[in-house]
């Protein structure tokens, strides 16, 4: 079963059409709804928690209809908004409890949820702490705790990354992973950056002026190349001697050897080289292709910021 379907899907917001005749269909697992800015991502979400009326066509979430089913989905869904929208005077602890209670439940089932919760996105030990003082990371955690504490099967996430460093993006993508397969449930992950997007989920929505670029798994984009990366303990330059040497082309890319793929033989040179100069093989596997390069030179604006 999809956990979401679309059928012609269009939002007008006067002039401008924000969603043009979309229609999808989202297998359970990590989905990557990828776009430039203005493209339609938060607009899609919006109709898909049953919060804003589509102009025309229909969508169906976890097999409820969006237009007349809202309050029942919203039960099952859990949201991440882009922008901030945490009160400053209240712990995560004070802030979660409540919107446990708000999503229904009592008093006990709501305090051990949140616990449960604050340790999952990991200030369990900050969560008495006004979350004024938190810095972007911890409000963008906060945020990601109150989209869970009901137990969502589905969670959307609208740019969790926004605003963080380079190390606080790749903790919330680690966060992003674990929470969907720990917890087994299905996440749509709006991001206008491919290269999170490849990092994180198993599956791909590509739109582009409200409008359905591309639709499938990842894997199926990020086919296998023609081209082995090897990289071992220590220098390599002894191995693409060796390799040369048994008459493979091997060019050097700082710490990696690229090698051309042309059948398993290539493989088993490469260990038997490995073994007879007693080096760690520490990768040996064939380059895929970057989710990026699909829209390389097409839409610029994707790239914008990445
Ligand atoms: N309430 C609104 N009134 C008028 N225009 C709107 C409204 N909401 C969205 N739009 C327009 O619809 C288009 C799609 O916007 P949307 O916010 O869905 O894009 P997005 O892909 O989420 O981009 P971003 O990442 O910048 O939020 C944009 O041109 C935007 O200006």
């Amino acid at each position: 079963m999809h956990v979401i379907e679309t059928a012609g899907l269009t939002r007008r917001f006067g002039d401008v059409t924000a969603l043009d005749d979309l229609t999808i269909a989202v297998p359970p697992g990590i989905t990557g709804l990828v776009g430039a800015n203005g493209a339609g991502k938060s607009t899609l979400i919006r109709i898909l928690l049953g919060l804003l009326p589509a102009t025309s066509g229909s969508a169906r979430v976890l097999g409820y209809d969006v237009a007349s089913e809202g309050p029942t989905l919203r039960q099952f869904v859990g949201y991440m908004p882009e922008h901030d929208c945490l009160p400053g005077d209240v712990s995560a602890t004070e802030f979660i409890a409540h919107m446990a209670r708000v999503n229904g439940l009592p008093g006990d089932a709501a305090r051990e949820r949140t616990a449960e919760t604050l340790r999952h996105v990991g200030l369990f030990e900050e969560r008495y702490r006004d979350i004024r003082g938190y810095s972007t990371g911890m409000k963008q955690r906060v945020k990601l705790a109150q989209a869970l504490v009901h137990d969502p099967r589905l969670l959307f996430l609208d740019e969790p990354t926004n605003g963080l460093d380079p190390a606080g993006r790749d903790d919330m993508l680690d966060l992003v992973r674990r929470t969907g397969h720990e917890f087994g449930i299905s996440i749509v992950m709006a991001s206008h950056l491919l290269g999170e997007i490849e990092r994180v989920c198993d599956q791909v929505v590509v739109i582009d002026g409200g409008r359905l670029l591309r639709q499938g798994a990842i894997a199926d984009f990020t086919a296998a190349t023609g081209t082995l990366i090897v990289e071992v303990e220590g220098d390599p330059a002894a191995l693409a001697d060796a390799l040369r040497a048994a008459g493979l082309r091997v060019e050097g890319d700082g710490r990696q050897l690229l090698l051309p793929f042309d059948g398993d033989h290539v493989l088993d040179r490469v260990r038997d080289a490995c073994a007879d100069l007693g080096l760690g093989l520490v990768r040996l596997e064939r380059r895929r292709q970057a989710l990026e390069d699909l829209f390389r030179p097409a839409p610029e604006a994707l790239h914008a910021g990445s």
